[in-house]
């Protein structure tokens, strides 16, 4: 479980003032629940990962996971990011093995480990190709199966499939899903697309800017498992309901849209 309580983390903007990417956030994720978090570019979703996986501090406020304080990076929560973030002078099999090599596994160990998760994801067959000479969609299977391979119990995906063509990101939808229906992982997901947050998601976190804060939790009672048949769900009135909800909220935040450009414009006379 995650226990997000009173969470507020500003930095030091270009001029000099302070700027909340995240004010007073309090969330609860539960064990093996997948959230998705939806919101503008800027309200602080990126931010609101790193401090979960330990990669920033903050200045108020405590994230608990698992019953204990986060203080650092740790192997029960794994990242995987947008630009797949993975060591381009390294094969398949040495980047899926890289955090076992961490841990301090042996050679063997870690390479079976990695081969079964290359398997899982989907890869077999390609163990000693260099990230380069493989497809976007195939980079962030690596990803996944980097990010899986050291048995976490929370998944960080920060918008892991915003680089893909429509179709591989279609695809590595069901995948993530029929994945997460047979390990069952806690997941935090960034997204901008509605589409895809109600599509994964138990339920949808949405986050409004400056300050960064929780605006919304819209919660999905789509039935799983979801995976067969990603493209008839998507058709459906209740996942229709739903997105359209979200877009009612969404459409506010926007920064073109007609009250918040209206407000904006009025603080920029008033300061
Ligand atoms: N290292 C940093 N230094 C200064 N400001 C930062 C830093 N990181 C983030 N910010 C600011 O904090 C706010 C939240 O940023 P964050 O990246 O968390 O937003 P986001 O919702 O993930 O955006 P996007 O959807 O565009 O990825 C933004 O105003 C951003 O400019």
């Amino acid at each position: 479980m995650i226990e997000i309580r009173g969470v507020t983390k500003k930095f030091t903007g270009r001029e000099g003032g302070d700027v909340h990417a995240l004010k007073d956030v309090n969330l609860t994720v539960g064990d093996n629940e997948f959230l998705t978090v939806l919101g503008p570019s800027g309200c602080g979703k990126t931010t609101l990962l790193r401090a979960i996986a330990g990669l920033i501090g903050w200045e108020e406020g405590d994230i608990v996971v698992d019953g204990e304080s986060v203080r650092r990076p740790g192997p029960d929560r794994a990242m995987v990011f947008q630009n797949f973030a993975l060591l381009p002078w390294a094969t398949v099999l040495d980047n899926v093995a890289f955090g076992l090599e961490l841990r301090g596994e042996s050679r063997a160990v870690r390479h079976a480990k990695a081969r079964e998760l290359i398997e899982l994801v989907g890869l077999g067959g390609f163990e000693s190709r260099l990230p380069g000479e493989l497809s976007g969609g195939m980079q962030q299977r690596v990803g996944l199966a980097r990010a899986l391979a050291v048995e976490p119990n929370v998944l960080l995906m920060d918008e892991p499939f915003g680089a893909l063509d429509e179709q591989t990101r279609r695809i590595l939808q069901e995948e993530l899903l029929s994945i997460w229906e047979r390990r069952r992982l806690t997941v935090v997901f960034i997204t901008h697309s509605m589409e895809e947050a109600v599509l994964l998601g138990d339920r949808v976190v949405l986050m409004s800017p400056r300050p960064g804060r929780i605006a919304e939790i819209v919660p999905v009672d789509i039935p799983r498992p979801r995976s067969a048949d990603v493209g008839g769900l998507e058709q459906s009135p209740e996942f229709t309901a739903i997105t359209s909800r979200l877009w009612e909220s969404l459409r506010t935040m926007h920064p073109d849209h007609r009250t918040s450009a209206r407000a904006a414009a009025t603080q920029e006379v008033a300061g």
